[in-house]
């Protein structure tokens, strides 16, 4: 059994976060581990309120994982404040961590910031040069590259600068209305477009968590960059094609539509 470790905050409401990544890897065939950085009490409509991690008891979860089962991937979510990115960051190269998936998380699809400002440098500086991959939405790869991206065009120059900055491949989606669900991953000084239709779906709360997650699982079993994408990508699609619509904002898609079937039976009793 391949293991992946996800480092993020929890969802109360399920669609995203720890509960996404732990479901996305379950049903990718990867045993799930996690580090929690934040509770957040939110649900599809917002977030409420926010507890970090104290940057202690996240060094503990990390030592527990890492000193008995070893992860083959790690995926990091939202991480509020600069100490707890520092603390990733420092366990990560302690431990040999490998097969790093990094999804920058900054501001939620509801709206709500998930980064404090004072940590961005932190997070540009101390992890993300530490990241086989980062997968940034366009929002969060305006920042990091530090140009506009308005057409697909802007997204490759983005792309590029963001892989040859943080020597590493970068995945930056396309879900923010530019263009057909097209994501664009610059590796190795080259590009290639992952092209996606545009689900008519509002419940889009939780794709960019499911999305990492379904990656890093796919890298921990074995797969390549490009086919661990391609993969996660279709995973992606089906849990939103199966047109959940739960809560009264941007809800969670569903996670288990390839087992729905038996599923279904069990939600029947
Ligand atoms: N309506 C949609 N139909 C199909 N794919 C979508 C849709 N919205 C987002 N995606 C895909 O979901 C993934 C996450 O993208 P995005 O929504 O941009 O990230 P985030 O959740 O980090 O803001 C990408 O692969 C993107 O192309
Ligand atoms: C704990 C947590 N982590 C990440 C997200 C972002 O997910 P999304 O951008 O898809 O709403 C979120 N809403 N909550």
């Amino acid at each position: 059994m391949k293991i992946g470790l996800t480092i993020a905050g929890s969802d109360s409401s399920g669609g995203a976060g720890i509960q996404a990544d732990i479901k996305t890897m379950t049903l990718n065939g990867v045993y799930a581990e996690s580090a929690i950085t934040a509770l957040t009490a939110q649900n599809t409509t917002g977030v409420l309120s926010v507890l970090d991690s104290s940057p202690q008891f996240l060094k503990d979860q990390l030592d527990m994982i890492f000193d008995d089962i070893f992860p083959d991937s790690v995926k990091i979510g939202m991480v509020s404040n600069s100490d707890l990115i520092l603390v990733i960051a420092e366990k990560l190269k302690e431990k040999k961590a490998k097969n790093i998936v990094i999804d920058p998380v900054m501001v939620a699809t509801s709206g709500a910031k998930l980064l404090k400002d004072e940590a961005i440098n932190v997070l540009k500086n101390e992890l993300l040069p530490l990241a086989d991959l980062i997968t940034p939405n366009i929002p969060e790869g305006e920042i990091l590259s530090g140009i506009k991206i308005n057409d697909e065009k802007d997204m490759q120059k983005a792309g590029k600068i963001i892989s040859e900055k943080y020597n590493c491949a970068c995945l930056l989606k396309g879900g923010h209305k530019i263009n057909d669900a097209n994501d664009y991953l610059f590796e190795n000084k080259k590009g290639v477009w992952f092209k996606g239709k545009r689900i008519k779906n509002k419940n889009t709360h939780g794709t960019g968590c499911t999305l990492s997650s379904a990656i890093a699982a796919n890298l921990a079993k074995g797969y390549d960059m490009e086919n661990s994408i391609k993969m996660a990508k279709e995973f992606l699609s089906n849990a939103l094609l199966d047109m959940l619509d739960l809560g009264k904002g941007s809800g969670p898609m569903n996670h288990a539509f390839d087992i729905k079937d038996s599923y279904k039976k069990l939600c029947e009793k």
